[in-house]
């Protein structure tokens, strides 16, 4: 019997023209295996909408085309069922696809499709917004959307704009509760990362999967206007993980933060309010996804270069925190000699 389709195209994702797609699918897909059916979406909401009747009527594959916005409004309607997601990659940013390895490419992506590999794999769920790519709160949700934008823009030195603006945000101290353990830290953004990726390759969390049934917390503490450019490049470099002064990462399944007042999270790059508890559970294997057969996990890690650059910003680090060392000493050396003398 054949496996029923239904492609759900969003034709504002992105910047690409989408006219072309209905065609590409009735040439490329595999119909001998599927037979299908294309909508386009109407407004925000849609896509759920129509993912949700489709998982009612027990469709096999429902194709996101559009952004991670897309995706998330698909997915989020089929968590738990028997229908697969699947994702011809037309946003922004494409974080999800970009981490699955499926190609930002609408004809390769419906002959991943054909394929019909699906594989179980995980999400979660921030104050009850399912999220497949990253949540997050503080700096995140703003850094998270421009990182999905940056494509456009030449990422490395605009992110390096995104992060100075960083600056003048006002860090927050934020009580974290994860597993059985409790601490505190004074952090700019707090990240929790399903996948490895804001969207354009700028990792968050390079090592991040979505099939060890956990999720990578990344605290960023507060940073200063010189360590913009290192975080940028990292963040490209798959090496932010590295970065021991103002990263730090552990992994866990469920995650409670308190922060003084209520305010903004985000899933998936969508910013919404929330109040003062954030509770960000993970749930192993809860989604089906297509996914290419032929990708390869080394590509997420970083190469010799890569870390060697790391390497050498690490120990720049080490320097500049000795200078400054040093510098101190000599403030203090010299006031106790004008206060000895009386100058
Ligand atoms: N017809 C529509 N009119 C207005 N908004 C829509 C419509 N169809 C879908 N949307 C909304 O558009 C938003 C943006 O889409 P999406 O995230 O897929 O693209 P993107 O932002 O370009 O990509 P990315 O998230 O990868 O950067 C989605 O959150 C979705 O809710």
């Amino acid at each position: 019997m054949k496996k029923k389709a239904i492609f759900i195209i969003n034709l504002i994702s992105g910047t690409s023209d989408k006219a072309a797609i209905p065609e590409l699918i009735e040439q490329l897909l595999d119909k001998e295996k599927f037979e299908y059916e294309i909508a386009i979406t109407q407004y925000a909401g849609h896509a759920s909408e129509i993912a949700s009747k489709a998982k009612d009527e027990n469709v096999d594959l429902v194709v996101a085309v559009g952004g991670d916005g897309t995706v998330n409004e698909v997915a989020r309607a089929i968590v738990h069922s028997n229908t697969a997601l699947g994702i011809i990659p037309c946003g922004s940013g494409n974080g999800l696809a970009r981490h699955l390895q499926l190609p930002i490419n609408v004809k390769k992506s419906i002959e991943i499709l054909n394929t019909f590999e699906v594989r179980d794999l995980d999400y979660g769920i921030i104050n009850g917004y399912p999220f497949f790519c990253t949540c997050g709160m503080g700096f995140d949700a703003f850094i998270s959307l421009k990182f999905a934008e940056a494509g456009k823009r030449g990422p490395l030195t605009y992110i390096e704009n995104v992060l100075r603006e960083g600056l003048k945000y006002e860090p927050e101290t934020y009580t974290v509760m994860a597993d059985d353990e409790t601490s505190q830290h004074k952090a700019f953004l707090i990240s929790c990362a399903n996948a490895s990726q804001y969207g354009n390759n700028a990792y968050i969390a390079p090592q991040a999967s979505m099939s060890d049934g956990l999720m990578d917390v990344i605290i960023m503490k507060p940073f200063g206007l010189i360590d913009a450019p290192q975080i940028s490049i990292e963040m490209f470099n798959k090496t932010l993980d590295k970065n021991n002064s103002k990263i730090k990462t552990f992994r866990c399944k469920k995650l409670r933060v308190h922060r003084h007042s209520p305010g903004a999270i985000h899933y998936d790059g969508d910013p919404v309010m929330t109040g003062a508890d954030i509770d960000v559970e993970l749930k192993p294997k809860g989604i089906k996804i297509v996914v290419n057969s032929q990708a390869d996990r080394n590509l997420r890690k970083p190469n010799a270069l890569q870390n060697a650059a790391t390497e050498l910003f690490n120990e720049i680090n080490i320097i500049r925190e000795e200078i400054s060392k040093s510098r101190l000493k000599l403030q203090q050396w010299s006031k106790a000699v004008q206060h000895k003398f009386d100058l």
